[in-house]
């Protein structure tokens, strides 16, 4: 609107005889505009005498563009709303679901074409990424020969995934709207939060049509295409960090991996396929009804129990592999977690899945009187492990810690709290399988847990919403659970597991070398491997490539694979040398890892092994009493 040319236009002649009336309302304009932009009037004066530039037409062609932008806007939100409103169908997913990473997956590698103009680029970590581009491991060779982790991630092409914002995709012939933002938080505008993925996004699909049924169609698709990928795979989850548990679940998933073959867990043949028919029984579609018909809660929980390293954890993944269930692991030894987390991680777990609780005895469990009495307990069947006033021996027995002692006087306050703070010193600071036990882990030790037994027990039993998961527990010292812990109906199964027997030692060995080549004639001889008394997967690499002189592991220049006839010879003459009874499976995998392409060399040197971990044993022992005799004095 140019108000210059409206002012005069609309102002009465001269002469008109109103020149002494006050000022018009076309007069405003220019006063307003001084009044916003002090000297206006001046420089537009000026302006035009000067230039014979009109400043007030300007002003009046930035207000009209001004005012219809304003108006498109109001009036493309409107229709636009009135269009979803009334053509358009929504589906929401929350980041916390799974659905999100399986429909992000899903488009990234089904709808993304490099045409898109705006996508997310990642980069792939992780199992997947690893099988998924073990074809170009050749290529990431250093100038030495040994495999370059950086050039080979270099060569990790990134995923790309749809960018906040609307796209556009295909579906069965039908166009889909996929829309990625923020949830808005109180107080802040959308495009504030805008920029890195954060665990508020939240995706919207919609599609044209008033029912959500082509959505829902796709989300199918989306979902068959996700398990197809991840059958042969092991989801475990974990407790969500305090300081994201706000946002969200209570369960985060840390890592996929390949599912673990049961056939590389070495156990009694029929104390597996009982653990197996067990569970298969009770996981089974019709499992829930006969549970309910019976009035008995639809629960399984299992003990596996047996010194570290002899297959409790790797079972429970051969078993969430086999059964295709997401692990849910939790650490009772993690210090801040609190009853009511543990309530609240139990209340959110799926309909059928695995429950790893990890080494319960490690917990140090409170059983506290009042919740005994509340669980009609009362009667104190249950004995006490870490109550007040009691305290465990340095063997790990229970022992009455009497406020008064046998002459009827207090025990001397002082000396009881240093040497019952120095125990706890050295249990924390001791890691696990050490002490003076090492193969059953430190007695002594006693986690910082903010969860007492009956907060435990009250987790496990919890409500009906998580009916159908399997608890599995796995502890190193079953003798020192509580009772109330392990009875029937908490613990239905119990599995031990033990040092290794000949059977298994061969079975180890047969497993490690089968499909390995044998060295050809020209591979220089084995040297430099017997001092190596490392633990490290890597070392035992390095040392074997040069051991062979072949820097890529030895298979380049190796011919024939070992026959199972030559492998059960070897392994025969392997098991030979190894009493039963002795050693863990891990134990045994380790040194067999020192030589992973070397079987007559794993039976050449495992005499020697022994007798490095007999006086490495022996040096731990010692260790221990030290530190003993230290702690009396
Ligand atoms: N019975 C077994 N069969 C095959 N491999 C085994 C067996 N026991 C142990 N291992 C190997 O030893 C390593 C440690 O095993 P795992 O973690 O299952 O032991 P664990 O009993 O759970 O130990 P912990 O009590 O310390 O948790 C793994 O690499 C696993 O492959």
């Amino acid at each position: 609107m140019d108000f210059r040319k409206l002012s005069k236009a609309i102002q009465p002649p001269h002469g008109s005889g109103n020149s002494s009336q006050p000022m018009s309302l076309t007069d405003l304009p220019p006063k307003i505009l001084d009044a916003l932009i002090p000297g206006y009037s001046v420089v537009s004066k000026y302006a035009l005498a000067a230039f014979g530039l009109d400043v007030s037409l300007w002003v009046t062609i930035v207000v009209i563009l001004l005012g219809s932008v304003k108006g498109g806007q109001y009036a493309y939100g409107k229709t636009s709303k009135a269009f979803r409103y009334l053509l358009l169908s929504s589906v929401y997913i929350d980041k916390h679901d799974d659905l999100f990473d399986m429909t992000m997956d899903w488009l990234a590698n089904t709808q993304l074409s490099t045409s898109r103009r705006k996508v997310t680029a990642r980069t792939q970590r992780g199992a997947k990424a690893d099988k998924e581009f073990e074809a170009v491991a050749d290529d990431a060779l250093s100038d030495e020969g040994y495999f370059d982790y950086n050039k080979w991630s270099a060569r990790t092409p990134p995923r790309y995934e749809p960018y906040y914002g609307r796209h556009f995709f295909w579906h069965n012939g039908r166009l889909f709207i996929f829309h990625r933002s923020q949830k808005a938080r109180p107080g802040q505008s959308l495009s504030v939060q805008i920029g890195k993925p954060s665990d508020d996004d939240i995706i919207q699909i919609d599609c044209i049509g008033r029912s959500v049924e082509p959505t829902q169609g796709l989300l199918k698709a989306v979902k068959a295409w996700s398990l197809a990928k991840l059958r042969s795979t092991t989801t475990i989850r974990h407790p969500t960090p305090k300081d994201r548990a706000r946002f969200g679940g209570a369960w985060s998933k840390t890592s996929s991996r390949p599912s673990r073959p049961m056939d590389t867990v070495i156990l009694d043949a029929e104390q597996k396929s009982m653990i197996i028919e067990d569970m298969n029984d009770y996981l089974h579609p019709a499992s829930p009804k006969w549970y309910a018909t019976r009035g008995i809660p639809y629960r399984r929980g299992y003990l596996f129990h047996g010194p570290p390293g002899t297959g409790k954890t790797s079972l429970s993944f051969a078993l969430a592999g086999i059964f295709g269930l997401e692990i849910y692991v939790i650490s009772l030894q993690e210090p801040t977690l609190t009853e009511g987390d543990l309530m609240q991680l139990f209340n959110t777990l799926p309909r059928r899945c695995i429950v790893l609780l990890e080494d319960v005895d490690a917990a140090g469990l409170i059983r506290d009187d009042k919740s005994d009495a509340a669980k009609g307990d009362a009667s104190g069947k249950y004995k006490r492990r870490r109550a007040k006033g009691k305290h465990e021996t340095p063997k790990g027995d229970v022992q009455e810690e009497d406020t008064e002692n046998k002459d009827g006087e207090k025990p001397k306050e002082a000396e009881y709290t240093l040497k019952d703070l120095a125990r706890e010193l050295k249990s924390i600071s001791s890691p696990k399988g050490g002490g003076n036990d090492k193969r059953h882990g430190n007695p002594n030790r006693q986690a910082r847990t903010g969860v007492s037994l009956s907060g435990l027990l009250n987790a496990i039993d919890g409500v009906a919403t998580h009916e159908g998961r399997v608890l599995i527990m796995t502890t190193n010292h079953p003798e020192q659970l509580d009772s109330a812990l392990v009875r029937p109906g908490r613990v239905d199964q119990r599995v031990e597991f033990n040092l290794t027997k000949k059977a298994q030692i061969k079975e180890l060995f047969v497993r490690m070398y089968s499909g390995t080549n044998q060295p050809s004639a020209s591979a220089p001889p084995m040297n430099g491997t017997a001092t190596m008394t490392t633990n490290s997967p890597e070392h035992d690499i390095s040392n074997e490539k040069m051991s062979n002189g072949d820097p890529v592991g030895g298979d380049s220049k190796q011919s024939k694979v070992w026959s199972s006839d030559d492998l059960d010879e070897l392994s025969e003459e392997f098991a030979a040398q190894i009493p039963d009874d002795t050693y863990t499976p891990a134990e045994i995998q380790n040194h067999l890892m020192r030589f992973k392409h070397e079987p007559s060399t794993a039976v050449e040197q495992v005499a020697s092994w022994m007798e490095e971990h007999e006086a490495e044993e022996e040096k731990q022992r010692q260790l221990a009493a030290e530190d003993d005799e230290s702690e009396d004095e």
